[in-house]
């Protein structure tokens, strides 16, 4: 399928606090590296793909442009509006490096509900909005930096409600029926649920593995 004309935008900036001692973009579920999975996918789907760190130094060796937060809060908010300040394109799908089972499909759908007046494109899961698996438009910008200078650092926060388009859990399963897409490691029980999600089927030959993700 080919490339779409929007950046993906991978947040990868944060301080791991529930994840003491190691990096989560590092950690590895299935074959990769949580951020290798998400890299992947998104340098299959987008034309352009964007890492917004606070420390590039780490990530030397991805393929992508890195950039760094512009705003100095430490937060989700903050690397999102760098992420849109840089994308090349109006349109940025943006996750965080803790989302490992991020879904081409729910992305190329969220991609195809663009219209007019409508700034965010955003998944509703049976537990809400899910603002780190979301399309935004370059246009957020001037809000989000509102709400930096008034440290309101909560994502959802900035948005309109008559400018966001909500995508509903029935829609969200037909496909991706668990909602993986949403699953996010804050943890590490969490990240040894996620281990145990990727399922791993042997072909016959016993070699051979192939993650259903
Ligand atoms: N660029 C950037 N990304 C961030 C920042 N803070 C959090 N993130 C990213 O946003 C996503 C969600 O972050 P959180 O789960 O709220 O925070 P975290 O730092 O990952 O984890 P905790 O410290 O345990 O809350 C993760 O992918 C983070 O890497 C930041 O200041 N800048």
């Amino acid at each position: 399928m080919e490339k779409i004309d929007c950046t993906g935008v991978i947040l990868a900036g944060g301080c791991n606090r529930r994840f003491p001692g190691r990096n989560k973009a590092f950690q590895r579920v299935g074959a990769n590296t949580m951020l290798a999975r998400i890299h992947s996918l998104f340098s299959r789907v987008f034309k352009e793909v964007i890492l917004v760190v606070n420390d590039p130094a780490l990530f030397l060796d991805i393929d992508a442009l890195v950039v760094t937060d512009i705003d100095p809060s430490q937060c989700a908010l903050a690397g999102l509006h760098a992420g849109l300040f840089h994308a090349g394109f109006d349109w940025s799908y943006v996750t965080a490096c803790d989302v490992p089972f991020v879904n081409e499909k729910v992305i190329r759908y969220l991609f195809a509900q663009r219209c007019s007046g409508k700034q965010i494109i955003i998944p509703r899961s049976w537990e809400g909005l899910e603002p780190l698996s979301a399309l935004y438009h370059k246009s957020c910008l001037p809000r989000i930096e509102t709400n930096l200078e008034k440290k309101v650092f909560m994502i959802k926060k900035f948005y309109k409600p008559e400018r966001v388009k909500q995508i509903s859990p029935q829609t969200l399963e037909s496909l991706d029926p668990e909602l993986r897409f949403k699953f996010n490691v804050n943890t590490p029980a969490d990240l040894e649920t996620a281990r145990g999600m990727v399922q791993v089927l042997n072909t016959g030959h016993g070699r051979e593995q192939r993650e259903y993700v």
